[in-house]
């Protein structure tokens, strides 16, 4: 099963720049979450310094009681190699064909024979539906295709936590739909600990098991899908509906003055874009055939035990879950 990551009191400059402060949140072992916020506010460089490529000033991330931030290089390494990451652009070795992309991380990282490297590699493009576009190369695959050989690299070294940043981005609504449920399947599969990081609304409603939002320099919220789904929180609630109605803006903060002109249109009838879907929508499930995922059995309790201290909507949104998992 997939490690806990313990994040507390996280904060990254770069220069005189604050990106976030404070930052805390627990990724529950094995489950998955999803962080979102507007462009620019420090989504990439969250992941970044999960993994100990960037250094945070203040703040630890603890997994299996090492503190990542502070602990030495052989300790790091050692750590690392707990991480799978699938990088924004798929990162792939543009001369390299997809095999050899694949291949590489158990070259540089493992002593296994050529034969076991090529066979894993192999059955880790079976899994994400690549089985014939080994000996291309990533100039001669679709967009969706290098995602999913940067997902099959990032899986070759058998990790225990999954990071993906921006699975999504580039990709039309039906890719994006099969990449979805690509991550559900391999959540039931592997039972890793995911963490999504996105902009996409969809991907946000449909796929975690928990959800975060970074904006205006802090983790405004991180909890249980239920919380921020049905909160009534302004920066939340305008993301997850799309709205330009509301505290974020082009150039990611609006002031006050923006925001009640704008208001005032929204009342004289001008349309304000957005999807304005409410409340929670059913999660996606894996593929029949598959598993059922662990980690809903595991995150039920988990809820369970928090409930008294979820918002009412939440709570109640929790409660009917549980009651149509119950009945199947
Ligand atoms: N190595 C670096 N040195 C200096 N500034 C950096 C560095 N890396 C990132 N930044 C800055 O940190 C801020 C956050 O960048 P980041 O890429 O994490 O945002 P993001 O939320 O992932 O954005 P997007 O959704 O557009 O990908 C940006 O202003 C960026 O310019």
């Amino acid at each position: 099963m997939g490690v806990e990551v313990a994040v507390h009191g996280l904060s990254k400059s770069f220069g005189r720049t604050s990106i976030w402060r404070d930052v805390s949140l627990t990724l529950p072992a094995g489950e998955v979450s999803v962080l979102l916020g507007p462009s620019g506010t420090g989504k990439s460089v969250f992941l970044k310094c999960l993994i100990g490529l960037l250094k945070p000033e203040r703040g630890s991330v603890v997994i299996d009681d090492t503190d990542l931030v502070s602990c030495r290089e052989s300790t790091l390494y050692r750590l690392r190699r707990l991480f799978g990451v699938l990088f924004q652009d798929g990162a792939l070795f543009g001369s390299m064909s997809v095999l050899d992309n694949v291949c590489f991380p158990l070259r540089e990282h493992t002593r296994k024979s050529e034969s076991e490297v090529r066979r894993i590699a192999r059955e880790k493009l079976e899994l994400v539906g690549l089985g014939g576009a080994e000996d291309k190369l990533p100039g001669e695959i679709s967009g969706g295709m290098r995602k999913r050989a940067g997902l099959a690299r990032a899986l070759v070294l058998e990790p225990e936590i999954i990071l993906c940043d921006e699975p999504d981005s580039g990709l039309d609504p039906v890719r994006t739909a099969y990449l979805s449920q690509l991550l559900i399947d391999l959540n039931a599969q592997l039972d890793a600990t995911i963490l999504i990081v996105t902009h996409n609304i969809t991907v946000a409603r449909t796929v975690p098991d928990n959800l975060g939002m970074l904006f205006r320099r802090e983790l405004v919220m991180f909890g249980p899908r239920e919380v921020l789904l049905t909160s009534d929180e302004p920066v939340v609630a305008q993301f997850l509906n799309g709205r330009r109605l509301g505290p974020i803006g082009m150039s990611e903060e609006k002031d006050t003055a923006t925001m009640a002109a704008e208001r005032e249109h929204a009342r004289a009838g001008h349309a304000d874009g957005g999807e304005d879907v409410r409340g929670v929508v059913p999660q996606l499930e894996p593929t029949p055939g598959l598993p059922p995922r662990d980690a809903v059995r595991r995150r039920r309790e988990r809820v369970m035990r928090m409930l008294p201290t979820l918002p009412e909507a939440a709570r109640r949104s929790v409660l009917a879950s549980v009651d149509t998992q119950e009945q199947r």
